[in-house]
């Protein structure tokens, strides 16, 4: 487990674009160390405006767009062109205007593809993907991610991992279906615990007020039962950033103020 750093922003537009280049910077180093990289989207307000910050940052064009793997850390399970789904959120906010390869755009299955309404089915086969994806020097069941970004809920969910949620106790599958999540809609597919450990650097995003108990009940010491955002880390390094909102029932001396 790493402790989490915590990077404070003045507000979540400031947040966004620091974070952008913060993963613009990242995903270069990372193709210039391996060749390409590897990066695990999140969906909800605070991924989609990181997205969105990226489509317009400056330094967007320094990233080698075809030699990038994008996966999903969940998804809602409804139909492809639903605009509930993180992809499609994902495609308006920044992949329709980059050179990604289609062939390395991860998506999850939707609800109208080849499984029908079995999201078991349809989960199986989206840790089958990335079981084939996953190369020997990553020793698992998943590629060893560059980065992987959760959006933390004002619930402390990460990905669909919902407190008290069984897939929250997840320890041998790394994607499972959600069934009965209390967020709508309800069912949905969702990276399980295991899988997102296997990154090497976790960045869990929050901004505003509605954060603000989510953020202080996980960094404060709650399990991950409780508050998944608890028990969601990255091999090198786990990050919180956040916003001043999102920050402020944090202890004094848990973060620099400015
Ligand atoms: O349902 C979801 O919610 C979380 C957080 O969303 P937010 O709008 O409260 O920031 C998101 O990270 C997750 O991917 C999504 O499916």
């Amino acid at each position: 487990m790493t402790t989490p750093q915590v990077v404070v922003h003045r507000d979540k537009e400031l947040m966004a674009e620091a974070t952008a280049a913060r993963l613009i910077t990242r995903i270069v180093d990372a193709q210039a160390a391996r060749g390409s990289a590897s990066v695990v989207l999140t969906g909800g307000r605070n991924g989609n405006g990181l997205l969105a910050a990226l489509a317009t940052a400056p330094a967007r064009d320094a990233v080698d767009w075809r030699r990038l793997d994008l996966w999903w850390g969940d998804e809602r399970y409804v139909p492809a062109d639903d605009p509930e789904r993180n992809h499609t959120q994902a495609r308006a906010a920044l992949l329709d205007s980059v050179p990604v390869d289609p062939a390395r755009v991860h998506v999850m299955p939707a609800s109208d593809g080849p499984y029908g309404a079995d999201v078991d089915a349809a989960a199986a086969a989206y840790a089958a993907e990335l079981a084939a994806a996953a190369a020997p020097e990553d020793h698992g069941p998943v590629p060893r991610f560059d980065v992987l970004m959760l959006g933390v809920g004002p619930d402390t969910h990460v990905a669909s991992l919902f407190p008290e949620h069984p897939a929250t106790r997840e320890s041998e599958r790394t994607v499972v279906g959600v069934h009965g999540a209390p967020k709508p809609p309800p069912t949905r597919i969702s990276l399980t615990l295991p899988a997102i450990r296997a990154a090497r650097e976790v960045w869990l995003l929050a901004a505003g007020e509605d954060k603000a108990g989510a953020v202080s009940l996980a960094l404060g010491g709650a399990g991950g039962v409780q508050a998944p955002a608890a028990e969601a880390y990255g091999r090198s390094r786990t990050l919180w950033l956040l916003d001043r909102a999102a920050a402020s029932g944090l202890p004094a001396g848990m973060y620099p103020r400015s």
